[in-house]
Formats: C-alpha cells, structure tokens, sequence
C-alpha cells in the first residue's frame, strides 16, 4: 500500500506523516511530497524511527515522482488562516493549488483514493472532481473531504460536557467543512440527553472549533495536530477498505447522490473501490432539520465556485 501526503512539509503534513509511519501496516510505503526543499529532510528524519514503513521524500514544482503508483493521496498542500479570516477567503491561493496538484494525480495516480485536506474543502473538492472529470478518469467513489476533524471534534466535546469515556462517544457529522454547513448529529449520540440549551451551544461550539483554533495560535496558522490525527484516521480508514477489512464506516465529504447538495458529508462504508456504499444518515431532529435546510444554499454556493473555477 504506496500513500502520498501532499503539502508533507507542513503543519499537518508533518504530523499527518509521523501518524502515518507508526499507524501503516506493515510493508507500506509513505510518499511525502512539499515544494519546501526540507521535505526530503522531513523523509530522511522519518525514516529513523523503527517500523516497517519505506519513507521517500520529494520536492520542487512537480509531484509526480511522490505520486507514482500511489494507493491514497492525502493533500494537505496550501495557506491556512489567520485571524479575522474565513476559510473562504483561503479560496484565491488554494484554488489554484489544488487545480495544478489534481492534474497531476489524474494523470499519474488516476485510480488512487484522493482525500482532500487543503481549505476550503467545500469548494477544493468541487474543483478536484472537475479537473478529474476533464481528463476522463473521475470516479466519484475515489474523491473524498476530510471531515474528519469534526468528528473527532464531536467525540472530545460530548465526552468532557457528559462526563463519558471518549472511546465510546459515535457522532455523525454531516453537510460540509465551515461554518454552518457543520452539523454534528447530537440526537443520535447513544445513553446521552441534552438540553436545547446543550444542543444550540455545542453545536455552536463544534462549528467555531476551527476559529478557536486558530485565534488561540493568534496569526500562527490553523489546527495541524488534530487535523494530522484526524488525517491519519480517515487514511488509515480508507487503507483498510482497501485491504478489504469489513465494515469500515467514517463520514466524510462526498459526490454521493444526495438529495441535498451534489457534495455532502454523511457516513460511508468503505471498501476496495474507496465508497462502496452511502450510508443514510438516519432520523434527526426538528432542530437539526432546520439547521440542515439552512445550510444548503451557503453549500451549494461554495461547490458552484469550485465547479466554475476550472471551467
Ligand atoms: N479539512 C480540515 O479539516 C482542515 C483542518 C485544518 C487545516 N486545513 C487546511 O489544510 C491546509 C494546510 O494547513 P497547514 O496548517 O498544514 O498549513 P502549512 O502552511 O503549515 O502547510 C502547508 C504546506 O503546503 C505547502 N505547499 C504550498 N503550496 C504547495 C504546492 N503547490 N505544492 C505542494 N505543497 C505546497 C507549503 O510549502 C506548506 O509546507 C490549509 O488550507 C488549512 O486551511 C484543513
Ligand atoms: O479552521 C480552519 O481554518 C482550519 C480547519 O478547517 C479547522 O476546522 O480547524
């Protein structure tokens, strides 16, 4: 299993690469691609820590030698916020990032499994899937956006306000990656209640956890560690659907056919195609109901953005 990381001398790059060396299985190959000229050092600094994963690391202009025969692209490559910022604003920089690193996936890696990382996600994936449709080789079961941090999100603030062993707090998170187009899932969470005080405010909080992030490094970028764990996950995830281990299920951003947008985040089974199934994703509230039907505008927006960008 051959995984590439794509902006692998960065914040979660780094650690999204350091997961990746413990977590892989065994006989797995890391692939670390930067146009920083540190990332071979990132690679070789890898390479020393003791487990049965091969690291190589590339730099410069052109991915292409980090992507041969990749399994999984995880691309972190781009500029993060600062204060005051949304992550839309993020859009000028990244967009073009993301357009040039995806050309190169479709035509080094087209079968690989791309998870995008690199903000904002809501559009960066629409622009993915467009430059991949342009080559011929799309294929909507291969093209992710983590979401994973606000799940991983979810899990840690139900736990602390419940009082509950974290390992066994499940919360689906749904919609996309900013703002309102967030919505945890708090009224599946099992053997808990709360309150639609509890509700307006943890809801709130999961999807502001981005902003406190990033105003608490106060103009020194956006969560890295999390996101490197949640990264990890996701990839780690997607690897063992691809071994074929049964019953893999995250959620995650997806051209998946819903009735709500032509990008959503719901729960997915994965398997040793990427998205081998799409998983309802069950009764919810009146209250999240609304805040449901709320969002689509703002996320049909930013897909029509990413779609009109590589048009
Ligand atoms: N999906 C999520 O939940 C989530 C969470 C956190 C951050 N992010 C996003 O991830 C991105 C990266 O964040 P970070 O904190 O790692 O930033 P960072 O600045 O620490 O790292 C970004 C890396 O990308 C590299 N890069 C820039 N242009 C490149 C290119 N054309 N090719 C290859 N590499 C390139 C830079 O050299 C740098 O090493 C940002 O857009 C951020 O908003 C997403
Ligand atoms: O908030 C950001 O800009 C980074 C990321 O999307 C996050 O949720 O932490």
């Amino acid at each position: 299993m051959k995984v590439a990381v794509l902006g692998a001398a960065g914040g979660i790059g780094q650690a999204l690469a350091l997961l990746l060396k413990t977590q892989l299985p065994a006989g797995s190959k890391l692939s670390l691609y930067d146009i920083a000229p540190v990332t071979p050092g990132v690679a070789v600094d890898l390479s020393h820590i003791p487990t049965d994963v091969e690291v190589k690391g590339f730099a410069g202009q052109d991915p292409t030698d980090a992507l041969v025969g990749a399994d999984v692209v995880l691309m972190s490559a781009g500029v993060a916020r600062k204060p005051g910022m949304d992550r839309s604003d993020l859009f000028n920089i990244n967009a073009g990032i993301v357009r040039n690193l995806m050309e190169k996936v479709a035509v080094t890696c087209p079968k690989a499994l791309v998870g995008i990382i690199t903000n904002p996600v809501n559009t960066t994936v629409a622009i993915a899937a467009e430059v991949l449709k342009n080559a011929g080789v799309y294929d909507k079961n291969r093209l992710f956006g983590i979401t994973t941090l606000d799940v991983i999100r979810s899990e840690t603030f139900i736990a602390e306000l419940k009082g509950l062993n974290v390992a066994d707090v499940k919360v689906n998170v749904i919609g996309g990656h900013s703002g309102v187009t967030i919505l945890p899932l708090l009224s599946q969470v099992e053997g808990v209640t709360f309150t639609d005080e509890e509700v307006a405010a943890m809801t709130t909080r999961i999807q502001n956890a981005g902003t406190e992030v990033v105003e608490a490094k106060a103009g020194g970028g956006s969560a890295t560690l999390s996101m490197g764990q949640a990264a990890c996950r996701f990839g780690l995830s997607l690897v063992r659907g691809l071994q074929g281990e049964a019953n893999v299920v995250e959620c995650a951003y997806v051209d998946g056919g819903s009735e709500h947008a032509t990008f959503f985040a719901q729960p997915i089974l994965l398997g040793k195609n990427g998205v081998e199934k799409v998983l309802p994703y069950g009764e919810i509230s009146a209250f999240e109901a609304n805040a449901r039907d709320a969002m689509l505008d703002t996320l049909k927006g930013d897909i029509k953005l990413g779609v009109e960008f590589v048009k």
